[in-house]
This record gives C-alpha cells, structure tokens and sequence, in this order.
C-alpha cells in the first residue's frame, strides 16, 4: 500500500476497453512483437461496499452470481498489492486452490469453465490485494459490450476492471477524489504512471488465471490504451504514426478458449521446432513491416491509402501463417471468402478457432451500408465516482 494512501470508501465505476491485434497474435507468447491497439466496446465494473460481512459477485456476462460470507474466505496472500510478483497464479499451494475451488463449486457447480475462470480471477486478487483485518463487506458486478471469449480481449478488459477496483479499494493506489483542476494534472503524471503499471501488473495475473501463459499484450492494451507494438519481456512501445483505422468485425459466434488454442500451438512448436520457427520469424517480419509503415506515414513518405494497400497484404500472409499454426476455423475462411469476393481483406484476431474475423476498410468505404469499428490511438482506461447520485466526469487513472 502506498505511505499515505487507507482503504478507499466509496464506490467506483471503472471501464477499460478491448482490443483488436493486426498482427502478431501466438507468435506474441514466443517473444516475437504484436501490433494491436485498442477497441470502442468496453467492460464496466461497478463497486460498492456493503454494511454486512458478505462479498458479492455478478458476472451477467458468464451467468455468475455468487455470494461468500467474508470469514469464508481463505487468509490474505503475503503479496501485499505490489512489490512480489514472482509467483504465478497456478502455482499456488495445493490447499489454498483446493480451498478456493470448493469456494467456487458450492452447490449449483455447473461445470461452467468461463464462471470458474472468472470466479477464481476474483478470489485471487481479492486473497492477493485485500488488507489483512480488512473487514467490509463488498459487491463486484463485471459487464461488457465485448463478446465473451471472440477474440477482442474480454478477459483483459475484466482482468483490467477487477485489479483497478481491488487495488483502489484497499488502499494500494490512490485516486483524487475530486476533479482534478488543469494544473495539477501534471504533477500526477509519475503517481500516474505507477497505478498503471500495478494495475497492469495484477491484471497480468488475473489473465494468467483464467490462460495460464498469456503473453501479457491484452492487459497491457486494456490498461493503457491506445496503438501499441508488444514483445513479451521487453514491453511495450507507441505505435508511431499510428491514428485510426476503419475496421469491420465479425463475429463468426463459434466458442473457443484461448487456452487450449494457445497449449496447441505449444505443442506444434515442440513437435516441429524447425518448422514452426521460421513461421514465428515471419510472424515477427510482418510486425516489423508495420511498424516501419506507420513510422513512414508520420514522417510523410507514405500516404494513408498506400499504409491501407500494404496492411491488406500484411492481413493475408499473417493469416496464412495463422492458419498453419492451426487457429484458423472453416467459419474464419468463410469470413475470408465472402469479404474477398467484395475485394475486401481479411484476417483472424485474437486466439482464433472461431471468435471474430477483422477486415480492414478504406475510408469512405461501406460508410453507410456497414457497421464498422475504429481502433484507435487514444482510449484509455477510466475512472468515474459517483458521488450523490451524480457520476463526476469521467477521468483517467
Ligand atoms: N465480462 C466478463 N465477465 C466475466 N468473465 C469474463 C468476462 N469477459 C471474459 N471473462 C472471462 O474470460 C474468459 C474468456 O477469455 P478468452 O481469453 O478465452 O477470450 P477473449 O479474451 O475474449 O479472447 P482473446 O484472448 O482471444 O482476446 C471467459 O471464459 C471468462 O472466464
Ligand atoms: C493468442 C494470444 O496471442 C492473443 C490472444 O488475444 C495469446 C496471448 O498473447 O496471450
């Protein structure tokens, strides 16, 4: 917990967004760079206390309501919300899993792995965060305009909301809870920067819980926004030269996991390593052909229409390559098919195996006749607190 900071009181109304990866999905777990930026659907996570001892959880999204009686839960981690994070999740004590399952179980188990996924994300940062002798009740609701489990980062962007509340509401980052005047803007900028990257930090476990080996690029776009070139390990980068683009999306609504998706291509790269890293080092060329695209677009040597025309190209050799990784789908192709026959370029997002489909789209293109996305350079994270039924305006962590 930082020096100055107590536990925070009141409620909070937190959004993060989702996020669209142009390329370097998969390849991104074997430390080759993704580009991908972040999307207008959003998830939303309401937190209030509660005058009992009873920790509630809704998850409309997953069909999760579940209640716990405070005593129920196991002790806190000794991980106090910040320095140590050299555990991962899963290797958690048999007995604390053994007993957080049991939590999760109670009598209505439906074998639902998306309800226990999310349901074990919740109690770990809450036993991770919570303050010791802590003793308020709580209420989580998680809702999102993103589809669960379609590739756009639904589990990042509940990663994201859940950290931010659980490391506001016990203390360990502070927000202003007045609107912040111009000038002072500034001098939060380091305080800032450091909420971001705890927040980014136990949103990175919570995607370990529900992954297992994610690379950390879905979180990372949730929690700062914006168009961003990833590598697991080093981080990541702005994405210069990058401002919109017109996207369509389609969901082709077959379920997926990204972690058996992910653990498929894990066991491809250890049966073919020869094979398979050549493809990862195509997979890194392509992200590299972007990036320098949009750094020679801010520099004006190439125009919006040429970044388009190479992108298209970049869709399909990326695709391809995804495609013999094994996380393409026949919807996926089909998707391909169709925009084809329109002259539009497609490729997946995200794990694959079904989920949603991105084709790219011209300016002025389908403007009318087609729903259609932008992604975009800005986006950030949110905080609002509703303050005497009124919400104050919205700002960033
Ligand atoms: N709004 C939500 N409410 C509760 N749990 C959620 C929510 N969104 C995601 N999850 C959790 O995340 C899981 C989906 O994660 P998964 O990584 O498979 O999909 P994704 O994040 O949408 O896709 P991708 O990783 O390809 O971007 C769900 O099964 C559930 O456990
Ligand atoms: C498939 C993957 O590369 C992206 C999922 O959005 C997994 C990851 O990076 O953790």
């Amino acid at each position: 917990m930082a020096a100055d900071s107590k536990p925070y009181d009141g409620p909070l109304l937190i959004s993060a967004p989702g996020k669209v990866i142009l390329f370097g999905e998969h390849a991104v777990v074997y430390k080759k760079t993704a580009i991908a930026a972040s999307l207008g659907l959003r998830s939303y996570l309401y937190l209030e206390n509660r005058s009992d001892n009873v920790i509630h959880l809704e998850l409309p999204d997953v069909g999760l309501s579940r209640s716990w009686n405070l005593h129920d839960l196991p002790q806190p981690l000794p991980y106090a919300g910040s320095a140590d994070d050299s555990h991962h999740p899963l290797d958690m004590p048999a007995e604390l899993k053994q007993q957080l399952m049991s939590l999760i179980i109670g009598d209505d188990y439906d074998k639902n792995p998306a309800k226990e996924q999310a349901a074990l994300a919740f109690l770990y940062l809450y036993i991770s965060l919570v303050t010791p002798g802590d003793v308020r009740g709580l209420s989580v609701s998680v809702k999102s305009t993103l589809p669960v489990g379609a590739g756009l980062g639904s589990s990042a962007g509940f990663a994201v909301v859940l950290a931010t509340a659980l490391l506001i509401h016990f203390g360990h980052i502070v927000v202003p809870t007045k609107t912040v005047a111009e000038d002072q803007v500034q001098d939060r900028s380091e305080e800032r920067e450091q909420a971001l990257s705890q927040v980014n930090r136990w949103a990175f476990k919570a995607e370990q819980v529900i992954h297992g080996n994610p690379s950390g690029v879905d979180n990372a776009v949730a929690s700062y926004g914006g168009a961003k070139r990833y590598t697991k390990g080093e981080g990541f980068a702005s994405l210069r030269g990058f401002k919109s683009l017109r996207l369509l999306l389609t969901n082709t609504t077959v379920p997926r996991s990204t972690a058996v998706l992910v653990a498929g291509v894990g066991d491809k790269c250890r049966n073919f390593p020869n094979v398979m890293n050549p493809i990862m080092d195509a997979v890194q060329a392509i992200s590299d052909d972007c990036a320098s695209l949009f750094e020679r677009h801010a520099d004006g040597e190439v125009s919006k229409e040429q970044v388009v025309t190479r992108i298209e190209d970049l869709f399909d050799l990326n695709h391809c390559l995804l495609s013999a990784m094994g996380v393409s789908h026949p919807s996926l192709e089909q998707v391909r098919n169709i925009t084809r026959q329109h002259g539009l370029r497609t490729k997946l997002t995200g794990a694959g195996g079904g989920g949603c489909a991105v084709t790219i789209l011209r300016d002025g293109e389908f403007a009318k006749s087609v729903g259609f996305f932008y992604l975009s350079s800005a986006n950030p994270l949110t905080l609002q607190i509703p303050h005497k039924k009124r919400l104050m305006p919205s700002f960033q962590i």
